[in-house]
């Protein structure tokens, strides 16, 4: 089939390896100012435009045959685009060679992924500054019409919405739930879906993808790697299906998903006890954790893990390596949520397991995905699917020199070979909370100051990547980071 699709004398479009080039002889003459403009690579010469194949958004025959249209996302800033259409005069004679020419373009652009995806959109109009409406409809909604996904949209109106849609969604009849939000409404999507008699086939099916209106965006950020709602939405229109860990937390008689982290101590407090600096956007958090490290503060508690690895070059070995050749089991049976291999927070402590009495616990913080926020990669060894926990945890005497370094090593993952923080991946561990007031935190939502317990499920959940993987690991695959 050709690649190449001559429209004239002057001006031919050919699917290249990466990009879709333009070859207009008659842009020589602009010295290809426009190329640089609508955001192309290259160019390799002054008539040539180049679109990465990834940005190509869709492409079709239009006004009986009369005309070739390219829609693609042009970038308008290094980190946000906007769809741009292209429309090119046919000649008749060239009708059936086009539209073999745009079935080749939709393969090669859009490769595993499926076209126009069916999504149920939700908007949190409530999520972090309050402004998920403008951001769906500014940045996220164009890019998902320019790509034909069939879009059914809906405000969340109340706390746990969500959670209830998500429980009664027809499940064939979408292929993605998108929220507008932070991370609490797709916690909601994951245990509504979970709730369900098939919630293993839901969770399978249904692909959860947070668009950035939160003031962490911690599942965004690591699932696609951008902070603004157009990049992402390209993502989640051009990405593959990719498998992900969750969490169950069992607290009392409760079983909750986890998507993202569980934590206790300075950064559960730093979070949940600023609640009324919400004014204060993203400098809330950062200034929680500063009057606390100034404070030293300390929150007691006994751990108990079931470790898989707790050596740092060997869990870098493992991370460069893609983690295990295995594989998470592909079970798509009606049933409900896997069972627990370890029990709950109620059964005695599995077998092997050992409490370590921690009086002067700094940071207890366990994560499923790489970054919890923007410039917060707390977690640079996790991977999608793996079946493991990845645990920090910091002793709060390591002074506030070394915890300010900390906070600033934690933006690029570089924290990870400091000697005061220790990172273990874990199948499951239990936490019993000293003292009777305090903050638990599971993906930034608080439970009850009780004992909990958590155990990893691999692949259990879904969600649109670029490539399979996580963002956030860079700094572990730099050759020169500490061995
Ligand atoms: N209309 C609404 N009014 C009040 N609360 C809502 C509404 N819709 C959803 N919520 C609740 O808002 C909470 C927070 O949502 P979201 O994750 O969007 O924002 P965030 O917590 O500010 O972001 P981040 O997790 O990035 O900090 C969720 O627990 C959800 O139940």
């Amino acid at each position: 089939m050709a690649e190449i699709l001559t429209l004239s004398s002057t001006l031919s479009l050919k699917i290249a390896t990466e990009t879709l080039e333009i070859i207009d002889n008659r842009l020589s003459k602009k010295k290809s100012k426009v190329s640089c403009a609508a955001g192309v690579v290259g160019p390799t010469g002054p008539a040539t435009r180049k679109i990465p194949l990834f940005h190509v958004l869709w492409a079709e025959l239009s006004s009986e045959f009369k005309l070739l249209s390219v829609t693609f996302a042009e970038h308008t800033s290094k980190t946000a685009v906007r769809p741009k259409k292209l429309d090119y005069p046919l000649d008749l004679a060239d009708v059936e060679a086009a539209a073999q020419w745009v079935e080749q373009l939709f393969q090669k652009s859009y490769g595993g992924a499926q076209r126009e995806r069916r999504i149920r959109v939700l908007i949190n109009p409530r999520g972090g500054r309050g402004n998920a409406q403008e951001l769906w409809a500014n940045e996220c909604e164009p890019i998902f019409r320019a790509a034909r996904s069939r879009l059914d949209v809906e405000l969340t109106t109340h706390h746990e919405h969500a959670l209830k849609i998500a429980e009664e969604l027809d499940i064939d009849s979408y292929d993605a739930v998108a929220c507008v939000s932070g991370d609490g409404v797709p916690h909601e999507v994951f245990n509504g879906l979970g709730r369900r008699k098939d919630a293993r086939r839901a969770l399978h099916k249904i692909a959860v993808c947070p668009l950035p209106a939160g003031s962490g965006n911690g599942m965004c950020w690591t699932a696609t790697g951008a902070g603004t709602g157009s990049m992402a939405s390209l993502i989640y229109i051009k990405g593959v299906l990719t498998p992900i860990d969750l969490v169950s937390v069992t607290q009392g008689d409760k079983r909750i998903l986890s998507l993202l982290s569980q934590s206790f101590g300075i950064v559960a407090e730093s979070d949940l006890g600023t609640d009324h600096l919400r004014w204060m956007g993203g400098a809330r958090f950062t200034w929680g954790l500063l009057t606390r490290i100034w404070g030293r503060d300390a929150y007691p508690c006994d751990v108990a893990y079931k470790v898989v690895m707790d050596d740092k070059n060997a869990i870098r070995d493992y991370y460069r390596r893609s983690g295990d050749p295995s594989k998470e089991e592909e079970d798509d049976s009606e049933e409900g949520l896997p069972s627990l291999k370890f029990g709950t927070i109620n059964d005695p402590l599995p077998e092997g397991w050992v409490f370590n009495p921690q009086p002067t616990m700094g940071n207890f913080f366990a994560g499923n995905m790489s970054r919890v926020s923007a410039d917060a990669a707390f977690f640079p060894a996790a991977l999608p699917s793996e079946g493991k926990i990845d645990v920090i945890s910091i002793d709060a005497n390591i002074g506030r020199v070394i915890s300010l370094k900390m906070m600033t090593a934690a933006q690029d993952g570089s924290h990870y070979d400091m000697d005061c923080v220790k990172y273990r991946k874990v199948l499951g561990y239990r936490l019993v909370p000293h003292g009777k007031t305090g903050y638990i935190s599971i993906d930034g939502e608080p439970i009850n100051y009780e004992p909990f317990q958590a155990e990893s499920h691999q692949g259990l959940g879904r969600t649109f990547t670029r490539d399979g993987k996580y963002t956030g690991g860079e700094y572990l695959m730099k050759p020169d980071a500490k061995k």
